[in-house]
């Protein structure tokens, strides 16, 4: 069948297998250009391995720092009639790619907040290997159910306390617009953090450490996003910055449990992933940040950044903030970045935004997440959706 780009709001329902794999291989051929990881962490599992930052982790701990993976993420299988979901095809080009260069890697797909993912999971360690290294939680979901109470918990992304007019896009059509937001009550705050905060992500660790699978020196890594004061009243300040903040002192009760440098939160850059689209706010943000950091040469996607955090965040004594975390969101919030970015916000309006803003670069980044776009793939041909080219 012909696989074409089928868009609704902020998701798109189709994934072109050819286009992921074509996309998961430039990533690691990024990754092979820098050379190798020194002091890679060896049996590395990546909990949201499948797109975005996590797929970016698994890439670069397999194809720099030669290490073995298992991951976890929840996908949508193909059928003959429909394609599978984009990190359902990026898992399979994994695999492929990493058996050529002589690693196993095991991927189990299914929900990663469930007992029973947690036990499976043990026993495939136990099985594969022993112990493990490094375990990197990069799950981003709009839904939880607690095993312990069975209750199904919802996110929202909503501020806190008092509505927060502020400026926006729709990136279908390029308009930009005030739009209110509404605060969240506190039903719906508790609800983000049940989903978004450190609970699951302790829990592993927890059921991880019970059953004796952790190595001497193990470390675990937890994924957040800060940004600057542009986003804030929708981020920082809002449900999911009450979420994150919530990583920061699950991070202090691993490190009690596992040692001082077992858990460290790691503050990343705004990029384009099926989760930030739908923050409101923040594609405009990016629009406006990625023409901007282009223009000085500072350009990061998923896997720039999380190849700079494997090759220079990691080693002993790295720089901590004050909340203990290491941050790679430098480049995003640097003066001359944000200096630039603060000045062009006033002035974005629909008008504006093809001078000031990068909607095109946006959009076709947004695409790319589900394979669509790439140069070289051939999107008139024939493809089976149950087949990811070797
Ligand atoms: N995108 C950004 O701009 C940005 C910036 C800084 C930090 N982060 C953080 O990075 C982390 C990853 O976000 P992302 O943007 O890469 O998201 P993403 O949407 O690209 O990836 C989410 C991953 O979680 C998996 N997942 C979702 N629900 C699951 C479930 N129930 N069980 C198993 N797997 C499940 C998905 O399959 C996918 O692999 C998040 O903590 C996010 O806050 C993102």
């Amino acid at each position: 069948m012909i696989i074409e780009p089928r868009v609704r709001g902020f998701i798109c329902t189709t994934a072109h297998p050819v286009g992921c794999a074509t996309n998961v291989r430039e990533q690691i051929a990024y990754v092979l250009k820098q050379g190798p990881v020194a002091d890679c962490p060896k049996r590395v599992a990546v909990l949201g391995c499948s797109t975005g930052y996590g797929l970016a982790s698994r890439i670069v701990a397999t194809f720099a720092g030669g290490a073995d993976t298992i991951g976890v993420s929840l996908e949508r299988e193909p059928s003959e009639k429909r394609s599978a979901s984009a990190g359902w095809y990026n898992n399979r080009a994994f695999e492929i790619e990493a058996e050529k260069i002589g690693r196993s890697p095991l991927t189990l797909e299914g929900d990663a907040f469930s007992d029973e993912m947690k036990k499976d999971f043990i026993e495939r360690v136990r099985e594969k290997f022993g112990q493990l290294d490094l375990l990197v939680y990069s799950m981003a979901a709009p839904v939880r159910t607690d095993p312990d109470t069975g209750k199904t918990y919802r996110s929202v992304i909503k501020p806190l306390g008092a509505p927060v007019e502020i400026k926006t896009l729709d990136t279908e059509t390029g308009e930009v617009f005030q739009t209110t937001l509404e605060p969240a009550n506190e039903d719906q705050t508790a609800a983000t953090v049940a989903v978004m905060g450190g609970d699951d992500w302790k829990r592993w660790i927890d059921q991880l450490a019970d059953a004796g699978v952790l190595a001497p020196g193990f470390r675990t890594l937890n994924y957040t996003y800060i940004g600057s004061e542009l986003t804030w009243p929708i981020y920082w300040n809002g449900t999911l910055g009450r979420a994150k903040v919530d990583l920061d002192s699950k991070a202090e009760a691993i490190r009690v449990r596992l040692g001082p440098d077992a858990a460290r939160v790691v503050a990343l850059k705004a990029v384009v992933t099926q989760a930030s689209s739908a923050i409101p706010v923040v594609p405009l943000y990016g629009t406006v940040l990625f023409k901007v950091m282009k223009q000085l040469g500072l350009h990061e996607g998923c896997i720039e950044q999380i190849d700079r955090l494997f090759r220079t965040r990691l080693g002993k004594g790295v720089e901590l903030d004050d909340a203990q975390r290491i941050r790679v969101d430098d480049w995003e919030l640097s003066p001359e970045v944000q200096t630039e970015v603060s000045r062009r916000w006033p002035l974005l309006t629909t008008e504006t935004l093809g001078e000031l803003a990068d909607l095109g670069e946006y959009k076709s980044q947004f695409l790319r997440l589900f394979g669509f776009g790439i140069d070289g793939v051939d999107y008139t041909k024939d493809v089976d959706p149950r087949v990811v080219p070797g």
